[in-house]
């Protein structure tokens, strides 16, 4: 392949932005980069005057003509779009649109459910009073199809763009609603995977989606290549959750106060590595395709294995936080409690505000539930290696801690 034009929808988020700067920096082949995000940053002008052409294009997944607009003439399309929320701040409708489709009757990762004809799995597992969407037999306006996921596939077909990379997510697999621990498990490792959260369902079936299309005629004739990668809990400059626990430590006094086992281990991965992942897989698709097309890999480096809160502390400490206790302080019954608690003041105060605390019955169980990656499939396949060591991806996440802290005051 030649010179390289590449779209990425989701340019402006948390990843999509460090793709958008590996992209720039790492690949050499590249002559045109297509951002495309609802929310443009500001940062976005700083890249305009390099040899790369950058267009930024300000539109929304869930409308087909913008993303084929955007996306014709280009070479690979790394998908980064998607609504990442876990604490109820998005309506189970509205996360469904943006990550995979319209109007499905799709199975749920092993739970069948059909939208439309009955109603929506449960959005909170383990609530018995979360209220289910009754829906008639047709759709109501709102969940016309207006595809996020499926636009792009779509998008790749009809203007004949023949590679597709999508970041999927650990959540794809687990942790399941049972709660089952996944122990430096790898991509073929067996696991039942059973979700009923809106977000992790949406994740699994816009996966799903991706690598149906794998094959798929594009225009000119050619087949489609498609990939997806699921990082685990991704960490590093600009990690929204990690800028919050920072603030509330500072609220606390410097202090935060252990809510989660040290022994319950969380993988986790450096924003950067898995912006590197992403390029390289941009860049192999094309030789290496009966290979990897249709394939998922899961996304690693070298970050240890802990728990969240213990890994957390690798950066909070340094920016003066301590972690209190080496015991949880709550008994697990107490925080299944708060966490129930908290998602039943959200409901009840849905009419008036949005109540959306870290802590609901799904983040609990994420946290509390063992779920750790060991493979090597990306190093075999296409030859991955982290691009930045623990030490490196620790010190760059902590200085950005620090400025987080100086420009807050
Ligand atoms: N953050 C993590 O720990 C993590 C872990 C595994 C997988 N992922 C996946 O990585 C991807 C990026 O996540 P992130 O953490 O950078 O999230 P993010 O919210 O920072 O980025 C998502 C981007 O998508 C854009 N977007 C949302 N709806 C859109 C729409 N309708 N049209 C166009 N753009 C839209 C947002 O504006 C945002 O810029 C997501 O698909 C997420 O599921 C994230
Ligand atoms: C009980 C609290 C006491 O301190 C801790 C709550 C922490 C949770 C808010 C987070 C624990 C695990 C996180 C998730 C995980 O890292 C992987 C994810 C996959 C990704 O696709 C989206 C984000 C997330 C779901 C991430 C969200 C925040 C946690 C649940």
């Amino acid at each position: 392949m030649g010179q390289v034009a590449a779209g990425n929808p989701g340019g402006c988020g948390f990843l999509g932005e460090h793709v958008v700067r590996m992209l720039l920096q790492r690949e050499p082949r590249l002559c045109e980069l297509r951002i495309f995000d609802l929310h443009l940053g500001p940062w976005l002008d700083e890249l305009k005057t390099g040899p790369v052409r950058v267009t930024a294009i300000q539109g929304d997944v869930t409308q087909a003509h913008e993303v084929a607009a955007a996306v014709a003439g280009t070479h690979v399309v790394i998908h980064t779009a998607g609504l990442v929320d876990v604490f109820g701040k998005a309506s189970p409708e509205t996360i469904h649109e943006v990550n995979v489709q319209g109007w499905p009757s799709v199975t749920c990762c092993g739970s069948p459910w059909t939208w439309g004809r009955k109603h929506m799995p449960s959005s909170t597992f383990g609530m018995g009073r979360r209220k289910k969407l009754q829906l008639g037999h047709s759709p109501p306006p709102h969940l016309l199809p207006s595809p996020g996921t499926q636009n792009v596939i779509e998008a790749c077909v009809q203007t004949g763009t023949q590679f597709l990379v999508y970041t999927s997510s650990m959540e794809v697999v687990g942790p399941n609603v049972k709660g089952h621990p996944f122990y430096r498990g790898n991509e073929d490792t067996p696991y039942e995977a059973v979700h009923r959260h809106p977000y992790p369902c949406s994740k699994a079936l816009a996966e799903r989606l991706v690598l149906e299309a794998n094959g798929r005629k594009v225009r000119g004739g050619l087949p489609l290549v498609t990939c997806a990668l699921r990082p685990t809990g991704i960490y590093g400059e600009g990690h929204q959750i990690m800028r919050d626990f920072y603030h509330q430590g500072l609220r606390l006094g410097g202090r935060l106060f252990r809510a989660i086992p040290a022994s319950v281990e969380h993988g986790r991965v450096y924003v950067g590595n898995v912006a590197w992942m992403h390029v390289l897989v941009a860049r192999e698709l094309e030789q290496r395709a009966a290979l990897m097309g249709g394939q998922v890999y899961f996304c690693y480096d070298k970050s240890p294995y802990k728990s969240y809160e213990d890994f957390n502390m690798e950066f909070l400490r340094p920016c003066g936080l301590r972690l209190v206790g080496t015991r949880p302080l709550l008994p697990y019954w107490l925080l299944v409690f708060l966490a129930a608690l908290n998602a039943l003041l959200q409901w009840l105060l849905r009419p008036l505000l949005l109540y959306a605390p870290l802590l609901n019955p799904y983040t609990l169980a994420v946290a509390n539930t063992t779920f750790t990656v060991s493979t090597n499939k990306a190093q075999r396949h296409f030859g991955y290696e982290p691009l930045f060591s623990w030490e490196d991806s620790r010190t760059r996440t902590i200085r950005w801690v620090q400025g987080v802290e100086s420009s807050s005051q």
